[in-house]
């Protein structure tokens, strides 16, 4: 299939109000892990566009949610639509969900023994069976998007800490998802990366992905989301934009984690 340098998810999100479409839709989503109930009645929709930032203390199921939207974990309760696809366990279903969602962890997850531009190729030539040569300009593309471009023939262990998160960054937009999740992209890095690949996603979030990112950078929070979700004990408890969520939040677990992570 041709495709051109222009990523679909570099455009203007759709205006509300119009045709505006719903990326994730989570409704009533319960996991347990064993006996242990993890996830209780998740609700959650994110508009095209969309940027969400998900935080809340160790242990409240931010990382199971998000790897729930991409099927990573199964769960036994309620629904997840993605881009209108309702989510099973099904191969077929879960190549079609993967195809529009992008994922970046804690870890970067690259391959030591192949170079960047490899790392970055390697999905679109053996999954997408994209040519060689389209596959790089397209690798190219992203490693200058998330501004090293000059390290494409390095190989991950000659990269900073926040260069590899930014190859891990650039090789997921290479599969042109309208959906990016992050769980956690900075928690391993040493302070001064951390702002590199803040500022490469803050970057990202003006492009029109829709973006939902686990992070207790409240800084970050503040700059690029739409919407703030605070979790505990597997359940959301309370949504707001920024100014409510930091200004005013209507839950005292809210003001209690706050307090704790800001000051
Ligand atoms: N595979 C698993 N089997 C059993 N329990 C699990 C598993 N994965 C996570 N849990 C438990 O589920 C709960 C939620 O874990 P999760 O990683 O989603 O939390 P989190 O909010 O992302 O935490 P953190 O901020 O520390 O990463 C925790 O109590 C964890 O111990």
């Amino acid at each position: 299939m041709a495709r051109s340098n222009d990523a679909p998810h570099e455009r203007k999100p759709a205006m509300p109000g119009s045709s505006f479409g719903r990326s994730v839709e989570i409704e009533g989503m319960s996991k347990w892990f064993g006996d242990f109930q993890v996830l209780a009645d998740i609700n959650l929709t994110v508009k095209e566009g969309e940027k969400i930032v998900v935080c809340g203390p160790s242990g409240s199921g931010k990382s199971t949610m998000i790897r729930c939207i991409n099927g990573l974990e199964p769960f036994q309760g309620g629904a997840v639509r993605v881009n209108g696809i309702t989510l099973s366990q099904k191969s077929r279903v879960l190549d079609a969900v993967r195809r529009n969602v992008g994922m970046v962890f804690q870890q970067f997850n690259l391959f030591p023994h192949l170079t960047v531009l490899e790392n970055c190729t390697l999905a679109l030539r053996w999954v997408h069976k994209m040519p060689r040569k389209e596959s790089e300009d397209l690798a190219k593309h992203y490693l200058a998007r998330v501004r090293i471009p000059e390290q494409a023939g390095k190989y991950p262990r000659q990269l900073s800490g926040g260069q590899q998160q930014r190859v891990a960054i650039a090789r997921s937009l290479c599969s042109r998802p309208k959906i990016l999740l992050c769980d956690e992209p900075t928690s391993s890095l040493d302070p001064e990366m951390v702002k590199e690949v803040l500022e490469t996603l803050a970057d990202l979030a003006n492009d029109g992905i829709t973006i939902i990112c686990v992070t207790h950078e409240m800084g970050f929070a503040r700059r690029i989301a739409d919407r703030i979700i605070f979790m505990d004990q597997g359940k959301i408890v309370e949504e707001a934009p920024p100014s409510v969520f930091f200004g005013n939040p209507s839950e005292a677990r809210t003001k209690h984690f706050l307090e704790q992570i800001l000051h």
